[in-house]
């Protein structure tokens, strides 16, 4: 596949993006890959099933034009699943060479199971029959060897949430359970994955606890399973004979019913001081489908942010996967100017650092030729992607805005009417409007839930003072440049 495909996936991408709006892009089609272009059919990959079948019942023609607006020849899209085991950055090392037939990886160990209970990727036993047909159902998620605490780089970005996640992963049964549920949120590709299959690989130390770690794919399809064998009180015993639950990516939670077992199992799990740990692409309020009381019960423990990469960050993994990969390929080397190159130009994620790495590794290994600048700059080109301003959160605008006005952001989302709180409450709703994606009603929802005519009237009403009123503009603008620090 050509660089010239690349260029046309990326502004294809940037295409789908601004039609689906940030949110959808990045639940649905963030990992979705180009795997090659054939005259009129363009083959693409995404990591799952489950992914597949949804893009192709909710968004095929809207790809399908997408390419289209680019490549008017296209008549038709492809979409496959890519092997579990061939993680998205392998799969984009094999591109440059041979789609086909090469594959690098790290490590060729096969996945675990996900459940643990004294034994790494031993099963759980079953009790009865029913039981053992709803562990088939939820056997829990594949597990990567290579996610491990050991090889999990902390840094600013993510110290809180490694420092939660080594307490719980080192936590004894029958230890007070210190947060339930630990909320883990981040953007794509900055280690939500790895951190909590870490603590599906270090929370059975010693084998007296269970712990089960599930995508919300695996979820879905576990509880539909076991309604369909009729096993659903298995299934439901399984969840809660677990000490340690972790659930990755809820955001793709799913389904009326789905969504009332999970909040069951939370419950239970929560009440009975077992350990729940979830991850998302977003903070727990902002998960629009789920019920007011799940969001609230899932804000209620700790919620804690994974940032973007800095510089030194990215460095310090490029380093650390540089170390891991010479184990199994003593030739690889690169030599630090390469590595700072890399770390300086490839912003977006820890999967993106992973990709330009694997195809600097897949060189290696098919040419025996060190790994030069001038090879580097060649062959991540389509990783380099410009850096977008930083994206703002809500909850940062009430913090930011609370501070610099001397009042508590718990007063912006009261309801208090005093002129000292009304003023700021308003600018900070206005910053929501105008630096966020976030519509009128989600942003009233956010401050306390307001009603979204009161946002607006708020949006209106900063608009038209900041035309008169020279210290307030200002003043707003400090703001926003706090804002992108
Ligand atoms: N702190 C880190 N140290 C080392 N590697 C990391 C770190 N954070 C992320 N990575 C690597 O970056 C890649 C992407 O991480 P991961 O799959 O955990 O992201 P994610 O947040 O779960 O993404 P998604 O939202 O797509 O599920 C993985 O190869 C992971 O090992």
């Amino acid at each position: 596949m050509t660089n010239n495909h690349q260029e046309r996936w990326t502004r294809v991408k940037g295409r789908l993006r601004a039609e689906v709006g940030e949110d959808i892009f990045s639940s649905w089609f963030a990992r979705m890959e180009l795997e090659s272009v054939e005259s009129e059919t363009v083959r693409l990959s995404v990591p799952t099933r489950f992914l597949k079948s949804w893009i192709q019942s909710h968004y095929a023609e809207r790809v399908l034009a997408c390419w289209q607006g680019e490549e008017p020849l296209v008549r038709r899209i492809d979409l496959s699943v890519r092997s579990t085991m061939m993680r998205p950055a392998a799969a984009a090392t094999a591109r440059p060479v041979s789609p086909a037939t090469v594959t690098v990886r790290h490590d060729p160990a096969p996945a675990g199971f996900g459940v643990l209970n004294g034994h790494a990727a031993a099963p759980v036993p079953a009790a009865t029959p029913a039981t053992a047909s709803a562990h088939d159902s939820i056997g829990g998620s594949p597990l990567d060897p290579r996610l491990t605490f050991d090889s999990f780089v902390v840094g600013r970005a993510n110290s809180l949430a490694h420092a939660a996640a080594k307490q719980v992963a080192t936590a004894r049964r029958g230890d007070p359970v210190m947060f339930n549920p630990l909320y883990v949120h981040a953007a794509v590709g900055l280690g939500k994955t790895h951190l909590l299959q870490a603590i599906a690989w270090a929370g059975n130390a010693g084998g007296e606890r269970r712990v089960l770690y599930l995508t919300a794919e695996k979820f879905v399809y576990g509880f539909v399973s076991s309604l369909r064998t009729q096993t659903t009180l298995a299934f439901k015993e399984v969840l809660r004979a677990t000490d340690v639950l972790l659930i990755d990516d809820l955001q793709f939670l799913q389904g009326k019913s789905t969504f009332a077992e999970f909040s069951h199992t939370l419950n239970a799990m929560i009440d009975a001081g077992r350990q729940v740990v979830v991850a998302a692409d977003r903070p727990p309020l902002d998960l629009e489908n789920m019920d007011d009381r799940v969001r609230s019960r899932l804000a209620g423990g700790l919620v804690v942010e994974m940032g973007s990469f800095g510089e030194d960050l990215r460095l310090e993994i490029l380093q650390a996967r540089v170390a891991s990969a010479r184990s199994h390929h003593a030739a690889f080397d690169v030599p630090a100017p390469v590595l700072s190159f890399i770390a300086k130009s490839v912003t977006h994620n820890g999967r993106d650092l992973e990709g330009a790495l694997n195809r600097l590794l897949a060189h290696s290994k098919l040419t025996g030729q060190p790994v030069t600048m001038e090879l580097a700059e060649r062959e991540i080109r389509d990783l380099v992607r410009p850096q977008e301003p930083r994206k703002v959160k809500i909850e940062e605008i009430q913090r930011i805005v609370a501070r610099r006005y001397n009042v508590s952001r718990g007063d912006l989302l009261s309801s208090r009417r005093t002129a000292n709180v009304v003023r700021p409450r308003q600018i900070a709703m206005y910053l929501a409007k105008t630096l966020t994606l976030r519509s009128l009603p989600e942003i009233g929802r956010r401050f306390g839930g307001r009603d979204h005519t009161t946002v607006l009237h708020a949006v209106r009403k900063i608009e038209n003072l900041v035309g008169n009123d020279l210290a307030l503009a200002e003043e707003i603008e400090a703001i926003k440049r706090e804002l992108q620090e």
